[in-house]
């Protein structure tokens, strides 16, 4: 690391506010940027709590020079509304990491990071937003980046902490993994419930064909995943607490912008620019997108 700011994070809600918090806890405190002033910020986990002293900065125009790590962990709906936090926080020499779902994190952020470099991360663990802004950590945190050069940047950043980071020599086919079960995730949205409907067996007949068709676009996009993929991503939400949600779930219930394109749209995007029938995403994603925006 240079002599610059070290790290900074934009967006400090359910996953903000987890990667915030065990970096606190080894004395690594980010700057906090966010769209609302928190005094502080509130991690439940299965040992106790932690408090990351705030405040949660809320003005870009207060930053001094750019940093060396920016973790941005905005809604993908969100970045645009972001920009100016980006611009003040990244130059060439900034590495960005994306704490977002999806396979196109670093087409979505390029515009914004003044050629920062965008590493791409899975996040695997759920974590909920109460409505006091406290976070409920319901995993362990981890983390999967690509193998490259900067995610250097991200496991120095993170050694020690709570949070488990893992390299990847073929991140692609991880990515996709983790698309497809967010992509059945959205289900969950459709029927205002949580994990437990997938006990259901005409939900769990629906979501494996739906996994399925999603296995045929992942595959011709470069994923090397095999079949079993749709079962095992079936098993998991059938072996989850009932009352387990997903982020997408959460703000729909909020009546918030919906994330449906970077999760269900992009199966049907690509389906269509390869030349692959996707039946089950062309009910589906209207439908989303008719949730996150109207009219209605
Ligand atoms: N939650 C989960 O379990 C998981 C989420 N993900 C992914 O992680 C990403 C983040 O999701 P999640 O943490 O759930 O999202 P949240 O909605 O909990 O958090 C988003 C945060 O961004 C802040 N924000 C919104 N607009 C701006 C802005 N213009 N400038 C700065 N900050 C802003 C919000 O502020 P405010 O306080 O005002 O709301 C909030 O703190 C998403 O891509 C999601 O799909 C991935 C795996 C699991
Ligand atoms: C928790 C999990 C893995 C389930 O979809 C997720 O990614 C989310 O909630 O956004």
């Amino acid at each position: 690391m240079s002599d610059r700011p070290a790290i900074a994070l934009v967006g400090p809600g359910a996953i903000g506010t987890t990667i915030a918090a065990v970096l606190h806890e080894v004395e690594r405190t980010p700057v906090l940027c966010g769209r609302t002033a928190h005094p502080r910020l509130l991690l439940r986990h299965d040992d106790g709590e932690i408090v990351v002293p705030g405040p949660v900065l809320n003005d870009p125009s207060t930053l001094g020079e750019p940093f060396d790590l920016v973790f941005v962990a905005v809604k993908t709906t969100q970045i645009a509304d972001s920009a100016d936090w980006l611009a003040a926080l990244c130059d060439e020499n900034t590495v960005v990491c994306a704490l977002q779902n999806g396979v196109e994190q670093q087409a979505r952020l390029e515009p914004y990071v003044n050629g920062a470099t965008v590493l791409p991360s899975v996040v695997w663990f759920p974590a909920q937003r109460e409505p006091d802004a406290s976070v409920w950590l319901r995993a362990k945190p981890r983390l999967t980046l690509p193998d490259v050069p900067p995610a250097q940047r991200v496991v120095d950043a993170l050694h020690g902490t709570r949070c488990m980071v893992e390299l990847s020599g073929d991140f692609i086919s991880i990515a996709w993994r983790k698309l497809l079960l967010n992509a059945a995730a959205g289900l969950m949205v459709l029927a205002n419930r949580r994990a437990g409907m997938f006990s259901r067996a005409d939900i769990t007949e629906l979501a494996l064909a739906y996994l399925r068709e999603c296995l045929t676009v992942a595959r011709a996009k470069g994923a090397v995943l095999n079949d079993s993929v749709a079962q095992e991503i079936v098993d998991g939400f059938q072996r989850a607490p009932a009352d387990l949600g997903t982020s997408i779930l959460a703000d729909r219930q909020a009546n918030r912008p919906l994330e449906w394109d970077i999760r269900n749209g992009v199966i049907q995007r690509y389906g269509a620019e390869l030349g692959i029938a996707t039946p089950i995403s062309d009910v589906v994603v209207p439908l989303l997108a008719a949730g996150s925006e109207g009219p209605g």
